[in-house]
């Protein structure tokens, strides 16, 4: 029996071990597309509160559907190992799988409601014997890095470590399709992103920065910057990736917030691999993102990426602080 491919990739541009487990992401994400679309039309509400994941956040109707919809896909595409946002502990799928699946199933949950875009994040890596030691490794060793954004179009953006590919969700046949990626990030921008609620609680380097930004052509930076914050670091991403940009979430203040807000093993190291593939730059406001070993499944790490020349210079701002 032939089944119908979710994902129409120009030949050999997806590494043979990894056609399995993209063909089953890509149905279940136009699965989820669908799904996101009709809203209410589904009866229930997506944005519904139905419980707390091991980090503590509230878990949406959506989040939860969506987890449960990636690990049942999984079977018999050589996955092993699945990590997610939304389970406290890696799951095993198959024993004889060779590879680990680490997933954010619905990120941008605090957007469900409000019809503003939110996605999914992924990151592919070799399986080990233990299911910790898959992902507590360097992001530098993923064997795929990507994202679904579910916005006025659905796409799906990947890296294998060659460049990034970009699929469209055809809504006529529910078909991820290639279409051109980007040019690479432009080194230079006047566009940040950063949660300005949280000013006061920064550390002093993030605060000199974006207080510099702020000044425009008069300070010292000297040129007049613009703002976005969408609340959805997949939305983020995909414009960077389209326009430049720099995107920050510091540490802060907040209790928990010590190491910012997002997870380094299913977020931040997915998007830092798709961001290097793309010529631009992912940092902690320190150090290289991808060289960095979370310690536990759940890790957050502080992130800063985007356009070169402004992640370089919030790292030259943190030592000078
Ligand atoms: O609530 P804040 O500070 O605006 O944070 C928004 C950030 O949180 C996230 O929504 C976290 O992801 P989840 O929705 O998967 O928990 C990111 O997508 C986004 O960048
Ligand atoms: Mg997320
Ligand atoms: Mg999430």
């Amino acid at each position: 029996m032939t089944t119908t491919p979710s994902l129409i990739a120009p030949a050999g541009s997806i590494p043979e071990a990894l056609v399995a487990p993209m063909q089953a992401l890509a149905r279940v994400s136009a699965d989820l597309a669908l799904t996101i679309a009709r809203g209410p039309l589904g009866g229930g509400s997506l944005a519904a509160e139905v419980g707390n994941n091991s980090d503590g956040d509230n878990q949406k109707a959506l989040d939860v559907m969506a987890d449960e919809a990636f690990a049942a896909a999984l079977p018999g595409t050589g996955v092993r190992w699945y990590a997610s946002e939304e389970q406290d502990d890696v799951v095993e799928i198959d024993a004889d799988g060779t590879l680990g699946l680490a997933i954010d199933p619905l990120d941008g949950s605090s957007n469900i409601d409000v019809n503003v875009s939110i996605g999914t994040i992924f990151s592919i890596r070799t399986a080990q014997a233990g299911g910790a030691e898959t992902f507590l490794r360097p992001g530098r060793e993923q064997l795929a890095g990507g994202y679904v954004v579910y916005g006025p179009m659905t796409a799906l953006v990947v890296t294998f470590g060659a460049g990034v590919l970009t699929f469209v969700l055809d809504p006529a046949d529910r078909v991820f399709k290639p279409v051109a990626s980007p040019k690479p990030i432009p080194a230079a921008t006047k566009e940040f992103a950063i949660n300005a609620s949280n000013t006061l609680r920064w550390e002093a380097p993030v605060q000199a920065y974006v207080t510099d930004c702020q000044k425009g052509e008069a300070g010292p930076l000297g040129k007049n910057f613009n703002m976005r914050w969408v609340a959805s670091l997949v939305a983020e991403t995909h414009r960077i990736l389209s326009r430049g940009g720099v995107f920050l979430y510091p540490s802060d203040s907040r209790k928990g917030y010590e190491a910012g807000r997002l997870r380094m093993v299913y977020e931040c190291a997915p998007i830092a691999f798709l961001i290097e593939q793309a010529g631009g730059r992912a940092t902690t406001g320190r150090l290289a993102l991808l060289d960095q070993v979370p310690d536990k499944l759940h890790a957050r790490t502080p992130l800063v990426f985007g356009s070169t020349e402004e992640v370089d210079r919030i790292t030259a701002y943190h030592q000078a602080g």
